[in-house]
């Protein structure tokens, strides 16, 4: 079903939302025809059409034997080579799923590393990893990003002095560019398996290929489910360009409440196993519309456990943010309050409800007093947490941002401001190529 996009409580007008329309179509349109800023990284656009039926049949077969062959995958990667996959499998797993033992689990465990330069992380993941059988997929669109190259570095080596070099081979996947960088050269050289992150595909928008699939695939989901919700999102939205289409009706509320100095957006969900999936699309609103001076900020809260924390400067701060809630009309698990003989707590007054219906009147509530303390609210409802439904969400995020950036005169698609830190640290560490920056930095300091 489609994802609803509810605007009553966004404070605006139905003018203001017939004034961006135009921009919002025309922006579509660009994307559409290719005609606009960074239109050789559109290839996500048709991906759910387009993509390389060839490639998924291999990546079935291989996901497949992962799940019959190891009890732990180590996946990876960061940035959009992480957050996509990461969010996939916490929304659709069950809570605990790692301490869950190998006969309650239907899928190898996946652990996630090369997303952070924490030693203690690392060191962590290695000695609970070492006594697994287990394999490694790497992900790595430039194949040179310094995070994910120690982690490989250090589990090549764990499965080499484990396994042996050849067996080592049939254990580690690689997911690169199709002819650059260093993990591409390196999977030559050892005749690792390869699937292609396609050039025209940037991180954050490759969730839907084989940097997603591979191992939202071996966690034990339905990719072809994902897909399918991808090309349904993807026919529904080139089906109607007015503003009754939910994606247009979404990007045109953001880009009014921005021109209002509303230029915070709190992503809020309230089941837990969502919190990785507003990781991901802050790295994708972030990366693709803050530029030149320009863009929402894209922040996120858990709630309730955040009412808690950020309840107070949402409700009373400076008045610069608006919320979009993600919200999900079908929950399979639930858990009744119990009543008790002597309600010394005060609860029986809820006593026999679900704990789902008192996290709705939160929602409920919590809106109602935001929207009172100034803070536009929109609402995207999803029909359920499933790989369908994801595979859905996913492409009308990106699809959104596409149109969002264009409407706000960026080019959504490269990322030139991440490149300062890397810079620097290179300088600092050493890094052959950096000495001139590293005199001057080392002056600053
Ligand atoms: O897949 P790669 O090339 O390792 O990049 C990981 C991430 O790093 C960035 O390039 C930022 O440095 C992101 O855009 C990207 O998603």
């Amino acid at each position: 079903m489609s994802i609803k996009v509810d605007i009553k409580n966004a404070m605006i007008t139905g003018e203001e939302m017939s004034n961006i329309y135009t921009q919002i179509k025309l922006a579509d349109e660009m994307l559409k025809n290719k005609s606009g800023a960074g239109n050789d990284f559109l290839g996500w656009l048709d991906y759910p059409d387009n993509y390389d039926k060839e490639e998924f049949d291999r990546l079935l077969d291989v996901v497949g034997n992962i799940q019959n062959d190891c009890e732990a995958l180590v996946v990876i990667g960061i940035g959009g080579s992480y957050l996509g996959s990461k969010a996939i499998i916490d929304a659709l797993n069950p809570f605990f799923v790692n301490e869950l033992d190998g006969n309650q689990r239907k899928a190898p465990k996946i652990y996630f590393a090369g997303q952070n330069i924490s030693g203690k992380y690392l060191k962590a993941l290695y000695e609970r990893v070492k006594g697994q059988n287990f394999m490694v997929n790497v992900i790595s669109k430039s194949g040179t990003t310094t995070e994910p190259a120690i982690a490989f570095r250090v589990f090549k080596n764990l499965l080499e002095e484990k396994y042996g070099k050849e067996e080592s081979k049939k254990r580690i996947f690689v997911t690169t560019d199709k002819a650059r960088g260093a993990l591409k050269s390196l999977a030559d050289e050892e005749g690792y398996a390869s699937f292609v992150i396609p050039d025209d595909v940037g991180g954050r928008y490759s969730v839907h290929t084989s940097v997603g699939l591979l191992p939202i695939g071996a966690a034990g989901f339905d990719i072809k489910a994902f897909m399918q919700g991808a090309k349904d999102q993807m026919d529904e939205i080139n089906g109607d360009d007015s503003l009754d289409n939910p994606c247009y009706r979404y990007v045109a509320a953001r880009n009014v409440l921005y021109r209002k100095a509303k230029d915070t957006e709190i992503m809020v969900n309230y089941e837990p196993e969502m919190t990785m999936l507003a990781e991901w699309w802050k790295q994708l609103f972030g990366e693709s519309e803050g530029k030149e001076g320009k863009g929402i900020f894209p922040v996120s809260v858990n709630n309730s456990t955040d009412l808690h924390s950020l309840g107070q400067i949402v409700q009373e701060g400076k008045r610069n943010i608006f919320e979009t809630v993600i919200t999900v009309n079908n929950h399979e698990e639930d858990m009744i309050i119990p009543s008790d003989d002597n309600d010394l707590d005060g609860l029986n007054y809820i006593a026999g409800k679900g704990m789902n219906y008192v996290n709705t009147q939160a929602y409920m509530g919590t809106l109602l007093a935001h929207v009172d303390g100034n803070v536009p609210n929109i609402v995207l409802e999803l029909e359920k947490l499933d790989a369908y439904n994801l595979g859905r969400l996913v492409y009308f995020f990106e699809r959104a941002c596409g149109i969002s950036g264009y409407v706000l005169g960026v080019n959504p698609f490269n990322q030139p401001g991440v490149e300062a830190y890397k810079k620097n640290m290179f300088a600092l560490l050493g890094k052959k190529g950096f000495e001139d920056l590293a005199k001057q930095l080392k002056g600053k300091m």
